[in-house]
């Protein structure tokens, strides 16, 4: 492993292995992105996957919201759908519409069209030389997530070819066709698995799952389709990386709550739509919790803000909380409102543990 500089800042790292800290650490989903115009500035020259693909340019836009906020980790500059281009699906960002496979697998068919045993490294080495080289260019300010997307929310853009409201092709393939989702979902946990581990020896510190639509299965449907895969990648990377963190972000998936603590997870992402209470009265400190503010409470002003932190805080409590949002930032955000959500993290942290 590549020698990197000391880290003065494990706020994070320490709350995901449930010790306590003065205050409560805090990052957003998608705290790089369009919202900020210096990364606006970066996409007016560079298409997105080539931001994606140039580790400088992912080193640089990863650290953008750390030179301007007060954050306590960076994720790295890459998207979920890099694990598709590994299995050789070509995939597209359309301006104003999001991903688009002018591809899709149609049919169960079609699996045979996914590379078999693709190289990851050989595919993926973009990815870890951004890691690597953000690393080195952090210099130990805060710890460098990395993050692939979980098999169910991949195996949905890769039939649906892109977003769908409802990934209907896709949970149909679930009913019609059991064994070929397997299959499918299979081959991507054998890459993630490979990815992830490679990921932590090129520089990531801890490690984030998105299975971002994964509120679309009951709770039968994900203890079959996603739940088995989601424990053989905390089980897989464990076995080769035993002191990373790792984080598990299943978003509308309340009622797997139970399911997801009796894991290997080191830490339960949750969605803007749980109460920290409840959740918190399920969970106990079996693990840590991260989230969970609607991104829309960004849009309120200063003093709503701070209310939401206060609330947010008061219901996880001081142990065992990694505050985020419950999704990503929106384009349309006001940086300005960002801060005052992450100061207030650390202002009303300290606060609650000094009365
Ligand atoms: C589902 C998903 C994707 N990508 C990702 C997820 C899981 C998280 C979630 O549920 O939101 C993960 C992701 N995508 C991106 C990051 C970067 C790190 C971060 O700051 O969080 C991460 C962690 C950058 C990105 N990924 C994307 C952008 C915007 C693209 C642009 O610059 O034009 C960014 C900054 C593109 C993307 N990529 C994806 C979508 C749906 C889109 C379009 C979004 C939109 O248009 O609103 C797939």
């Amino acid at each position: 492993m590549p020698d990197f500089p000391p880290l003065q800042n494990d706020l994070i790292l320490r709350v995901a292995r449930g010790e306590s800290t003065r205050r409560t650490p805090v990052w957003m989903m998608r705290q790089a992105g369009r919202y900020l115009p210096e990364y606006q500035a970066v996409r007016a020259e560079h298409e997105f996957f080539d931001v994606v693909g140039t580790p400088e340019l992912a080193a640089e836009v990863t650290i953008q919201p750390i030179d301007r906020f007060d954050l306590d980790a960076a994720i790295i500059f890459s998207d979920i759908l890099v694990i598709p281009q590994a299995l050789g699906l070509e995939v597209q960002m359309v301006k104003g519409k999001g991903p688009h496979f002018p591809n899709p697998v149609r049919e169960p068919s079609e699996l045979s069209r996914l590379t078999d045993d693709p190289d990851v490294h050989e595919e993926l080495g973009h990815v870890y030389d951004a890691l690597t080289l953000t690393r080195k260019e952090l210099n130990g300010r805060v710890p460098l997530i990395g993050f692939s997307g979980a098999p169910w929310t991949l195996m949905g853009y890769m039939i649906e070819g892109g977003g769908s409201k409802n990934y209907k092709k896709a949970r149909a393939w679930l009913y019609e066709a059991p064994e070929a989702a397997h299959r499918l979902l299979q081959k991507t946990t054998d890459v993630i698995i490979e990815y992830l581990i490679g990921q932590v020896d090129a520089g990531a510190q801890m490690l984030q799952v998105f299975d971002s639509w994964a509120g679309l299965l009951g709770p039968k449907t994900f203890r079959t389709f996603a739940l088995p895969y989601l424990k053989q990648i905390a089980e897989g990377v464990k076995e080769a990386h035993p002191e990373v963190p790792l984080v598990v972000f299943a978003k509308g998936a309340h009622y797997a709550l139970e399911d997801l603590v009796e894991t290997e997870y080191d830490v339960i992402g949750l969605d803007w739509t749980m109460d920290p209470k409840a959740a918190r009265l399920v969970v106990g400190e079996r693990v840590t919790l991260q989230g969970n503010l609607d991104p829309c409470m960004l849009y309120g002003d200063e003093e709503t803000i701070r209310r939401a932190v206060q609330d947010m805080l008061a219901g996880f409590g001081s142990h065992r909380h990694i505050a985020n949002l419950g999704h990503g930032m929106h384009p349309d955000h006001d940086p300005e409102h960002a801060r005052v959500f992450v100061d207030s993290v650390h202002e009303v942290s300290e606060q609650m543990r000094h009365v």
